[in-house]
């Protein structure tokens, strides 16, 4: 189905519960690790969130990401089921009240101290510890594995924050998957060269845009309405925004790693 050099992306396949284009691929391989940010959860329909959560290996909140929890826990009255394996930051948002909770149920307060990384990039180193392989066990060392990291949150609010985020999805995309979903987008890095990206129109789109965050680059797309042949983009040059998915799958070949963001929507149970 893809070129062999291309880098496949079945982002809302991996996220949505029940999706049958999970059948056609193994996408399920990479084990997921879900990671909070500090952003009201009243968008996120439950049901949704209970299956990202149910999924997850490692749940971390970023900070002040732990208050957000502990308060959408005590509103729908599932404070006990969602208990994070961590609360990661420099720990100048988290309520004493709720990390005394969170710390009573087994989650473990990781602090570190430096005012130089988010909450958001200490979260991120804190997950890359618990990847490194365990010691050498009968002088087999066990493979260290690579999560996909599912981010609730990431946009929105402060934009400072917002650019932030954009720039790690940038930073890691040579590393490891990443993908934020927001209020009402799907948003992931594509790295260089040539990538196949999977739409399931039910949730997917139709409004997406390519940002050449990391610099100009060359663009070359299918599968879009306004596609793109050799096209020169850059933020203060053109920029493909309010583009509209046409195809069930869309390729893009960069000479630069790019932002990919598409509307999404789960539409929620019983309304
Ligand atoms: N208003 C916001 N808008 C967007 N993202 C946010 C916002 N507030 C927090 N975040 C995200 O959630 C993470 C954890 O939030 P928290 O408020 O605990 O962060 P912080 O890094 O201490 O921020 P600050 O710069 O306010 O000290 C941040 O690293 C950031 O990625
Ligand atoms: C040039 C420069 N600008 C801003 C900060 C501040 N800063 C960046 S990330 C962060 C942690 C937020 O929780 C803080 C305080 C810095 N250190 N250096």
């Amino acid at each position: 189905m893809t070129d062999t050099d291309s880098t496949l992306h079945a982002a809302s396949a991996y996220v949505t519960p029940n999706d049958s284009k999970k059948l056609q691929i193994n996408i399920d391989s990479q084990p997921m690790a879900l990671v909070m940010l500090n952003l009201p959860l009243v968008h996120i329909d439950t049901d949704f969130f209970e299956s990202l959560w149910n999924k997850s290996k490692i749940r971390i909140c970023a900070d002040g990401a732990g208050n957000r929890l502990y308060e959408f826990g005590l509103k729908s009255n599932c404070l006990e089921k969602y208990i994070p394996s961590a609360i990661v930051g420099d720990l100048d948002s988290l309520l004493d009240k709720h990390k005394d909770y969170y710390v009573s149920k087994g989650t473990k307060i990781i602090w570190y101290k430096d005012q130089s990384s988010t909450d958001f990039q200490k979260s991120l180193r804190y997950l890359g510890l618990l990847e490194e392989p365990e010691a050498e066990l009968d002088n087999k060392k066990s493979e260290k594995q690579i999560h996909t990291v599912v981010v609730l949150g990431g946009f929105g609010g402060r934009l400072d924050h917002t650019l932030h985020v954009l720039k790690v999805l940038l930073n890691e995309c040579n590393y490891r998957r990443i993908i934020v979903i927001s209020e009402s987008n799907l948003t992931f890095a594509l790295p260089k060269g040539k990538n196949t990206i999977l739409i399931n129109k039910k949730v997917d789109g139709p409004a997406c845009g390519i940002l050449p965050l990391a610099g100009e680059c060359k663009l070359t797309t299918t599968g879009l309405h306004w596609d793109m042949v050799d096209h020169i983009s850059s933020v203060t040059g053109f920029m493909s925004t309010s583009n509209l998915i046409e195809e069930d799958i869309i390729t893009v070949d960069s000479t630069e790693d790019v932002i990919w963001t598409c509307e999404f929507l789960i539409e929620p149970k019983n309304v």
